[in-house]
């Protein structure tokens, strides 16, 4: 089996009776975009620390970059780049000032340290204002601080706890932009934890679905997705101009359709197979003014919420009342954002 650059087999971290990480087993290969996806509280803090060495595993494993954390954290700061979500910087220092001394830290040679300081500040698009003061930048323009700093020790792996936390949206654009060239042009590996779904599918190659400690699902949205719809993964949504009587009875014998939902105007049609010639067809002919035809895909928001249904109610039943919270404080968090 090719050799992953993280590996985690069956972590766990135990802080008295509650296992913030239970029993995870988690294989990124380079070159990926890995997103955690959790709620506050799920874990994914817990597993950066000890992916970092940072904290010590109750059990189990995480290497990275071919090393032991736990017995080797020296060695993994070298190779690995690690942002938490709020980083610190001198204020009083200019942008550049603050690279140098973090690059003078890292060993870079004084002759070095101020080309690839300001090399540093341009990839990440701070060129214009690498001589003001850290304290006097924005939430954003510290994130890609945050970003030129970890990239100044050239790691293999980039590990980014919530990132764009506190950004307005033009700024998370550009920040996940930055995130994607960064891993395209220069093959580093990012494993980025965030509780954004929609940020997260845009960027990530791959995800893990982190609840409660443990890792719920894994895989690309398109291969999560095609998992839990596979009973009917087509769904297109028609909206006509005023309410019609339509027979759901005759929409449920077209071939391939599985189920129908008439809500006034709006009628939602799932099937095994893309029906949408056929409905279209059935609307037309029945003499209905048709304003709207949506195929609908399957995001993370909907992967998020049929595991909900599918798992939360029967593994928490224990802890009804925090997975009500959790679940409303989730969703409401996504949605505010
Ligand atoms: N040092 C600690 N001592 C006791 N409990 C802890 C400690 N660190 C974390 N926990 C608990 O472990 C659980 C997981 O926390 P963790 O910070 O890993 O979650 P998270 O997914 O990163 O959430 P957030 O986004 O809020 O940081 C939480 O219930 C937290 O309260």
């Amino acid at each position: 089996m090719e050799q992953a650059i993280i590996e985690i087999h069956g972590l766990s971290k135990t802080y008295g009776s509650l296992k913030a990480v239970d029993n995870l087993n988690l294989r990124i290969q380079q070159g990926e975009i890995f997103g955690l996806l959790g709620p506050n509280g799920a874990g994914k803090s817990t597993t950066i620390l000890m992916l970092l060495g940072l904290t010590e595993p109750t059990a189990g494993t995480a290497r990275i970059c071919g090393l032991d954390a736990s017995r080797n954290p020296i060695p993994v700061k070298r190779k690995v780049g690690y942002m938490p979500d709020n980083v610190g910087f001198y204020n009083e220092l200019s942008a550049l000032e603050n690279l140098k001394y973090i690059g003078r830290l890292n060993g870079i040679p004084e002759h070095e340290v101020e080309t690839a300081a300001k090399d540093m500040l341009i990839s990440v698009g701070l060129e214009a204002a690498m001589h003001k003061k850290a304290g006097t930048y924005s939430r954003g323009m510290k994130q890609r601080l945050g970003l030129a700093d970890v990239l100044l020790k050239r790691p293999e792996v980039i590990i980014l706890d919530e990132p764009t936390l506190g950004i307005d949206p033009a700024g998370v654009r550009d920040f996940l932009e930055l995130i994607r060239q960064l891993n395209q042009e220069q093959g580093i590996t990012i494993l980025l934890s965030s509780h954004h779904l929609h940020q997260v599918q845009q960027v990530c190659s791959r995800v893990g679905i982190f609840v409660g400690g443990q890792l719920l699902a894994e895989g690309s949205v398109e291969t999560l997705a095609a998992d839990l719809f596979k009973a009917d993964p087509h769904v297109v949504q028609v909206t006509l101009q005023k309410a019609a009587t339509v027979s759901e009875n005759e929409l449920l014998q077209l071939p391939g359709v599985t189920k129908v939902n008439v809500a006034d105007t709006a009628i939602e049609i799932s099937g095994h197979a893309d029906i949408t010639p056929d409905i279209v067809r059935y609307f037309v002919h029945k003499g209905c003014d048709v304003t709207g035809v949506q195929k609908r895909t399957y995001g993370l928001d909907e992967i998020y919420q049929r595991y909900f249904e599918n798992n939360i109610k029967e593994n928490e039943v224990h802890n009804e009342k925090s997975t009500g919270l959790f679940q409303r404080s989730f969703f409401g968090r996504f949605k505010k954002r």
